[in-house]
């Protein structure tokens, strides 16, 4: 990310000593904890980085809280409207957004145990095979008209106006929604949205996904960098497939690797890089924060929005 005047540009070094005089950091045992259900974190991320950006997000709830007790009063209301903080994630695909996500969630839960913190993907909201065939977009999954943007619209509506609302699910598995699964999100105190277009513009609608978020991240890397976690993804993919006959994947699984691997850096060409350049990348400048990642997949930089 070039230098951008509204942008705090701020190393790693400098990063993780914001956090030290304002949290009790976590226990060997919790660490453990953490860890033991994100093994693919580094231990030196989660102190470093993260902890500092749970301490972000605790001041921007509070400051949140505020604002809706202030409106209350305005409005002669006895008691501020339960409002749900919701944080989303942006990035390109394999870029480790739901990895971001699931961690943030295990430390939000830690930190703050009596609430309840849920965590959805748009993925749900892709249009099925089906769907997308009979609109012969089936090589565009993951660009802008692949989603129903009306659905994700909606169903944050709702979230925020604390009502239950049910989130969609897919599966990489299959490689479609599955049918009839839904997430209930339901008296959530804090809903993290991660997903590829959760800072796009819906095309034909005056509001944005991002309207409804609090705070909002977006996981960067150098695209040579993506696309290999992507292939190794994949790789990793096709070793559980071998074992499963239902799996989408498990007739490449069995097959030439050599011929698999060339379908993916395909598949990364056609669909994955140019929705990267064309639509998610250029969402970046709306997140309030982008963490870089390098190689093995540790946070280097970070840029946080001045106002
Ligand atoms: N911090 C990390 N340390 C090690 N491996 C990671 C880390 N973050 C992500 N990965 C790995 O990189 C790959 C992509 O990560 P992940 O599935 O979280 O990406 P994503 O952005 O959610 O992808 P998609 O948009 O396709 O759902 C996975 O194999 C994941 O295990
Ligand atoms: C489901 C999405 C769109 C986003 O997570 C992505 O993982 C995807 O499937 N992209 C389509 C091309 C591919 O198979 O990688």
């Amino acid at each position: 990310m070039e230098n951008q005047l509204n942008y705090y540009k701020i190393s790693r070094a400098e990063w993780k000593e914001f956090y030290k005089e304002h949290i009790v950091p976590l226990t060997k045992g919790e660490l453990a904890r953490i860890m033991s259900l994100n093994d693919r974190i580094s231990q030196a991320d989660v102190s470093e980085i993260y902890m500092p950006l749970v301490h972000l997000i605790g001041l921007r709830w509070k400051i949140q809280q505020q604002k809706l007790k202030q409106q209350a009063e305005f409005l002669g209301k006895k008691k501020p409207q339960k409002v749900p903080l919701v944080i989303g994630i942006a990035g390109s695909v394999a870029v480790g957004k739901s990895t971001t996500a699931r961690l943030l969630q295990t430390l939000l839960k830690e930190i703050y145990p009596h609430k309840k913190v849920q965590l959805i993907t748009t993925d749900g909201f892709l249009y099925s095979t089906a769907e997308l065939k009979r609109r012969h977009i089936l090589s565009k999954k993951g660009f802008p008209e692949s989603y129903d943007m009306d659905r994700l619209l909606r169903f944050m509506d709702d979230v925020k106006n604390n009502l239950p609302a049910k989130a969609p699910v897919y599966s990489h598995k299959i490689y479609d929604i599955v049918s009839g699964e839904y997430e209930l999100v339901k008296d959530v105190d804090i809903l993290i949205v991660e997903g590829i277009n959760v800072l796009q513009l819906p095309s034909n609608q005056q509001l944005y996904v991002s309207d409804y978020f609090d705070f909002s991240i977006y996981v960067d890397a150098r695209e040579e960098l993506i696309k290999q976690w992507y292939l190794e993804r994949f790789d990793m993919l096709l070793d559980l497939a071998a074992q499963d006959k239902s799996n989408y994947y498990y007739a490449y699984a069995i097959g030439d690797r050599q011929a698999a691997h060339a379908m993916a850096k395909d598949v990364w060409q056609k669909v994955n890089h140019p929705n990267l350049l064309e639509y998610i990348l250029p969402t970046r400048n709306r997140a309030d924060l982008v963490l870089t990642k390098g190689k093995n997949h540790l946070i280097n930089e970070l840029y946080l929005k001045k106002y």
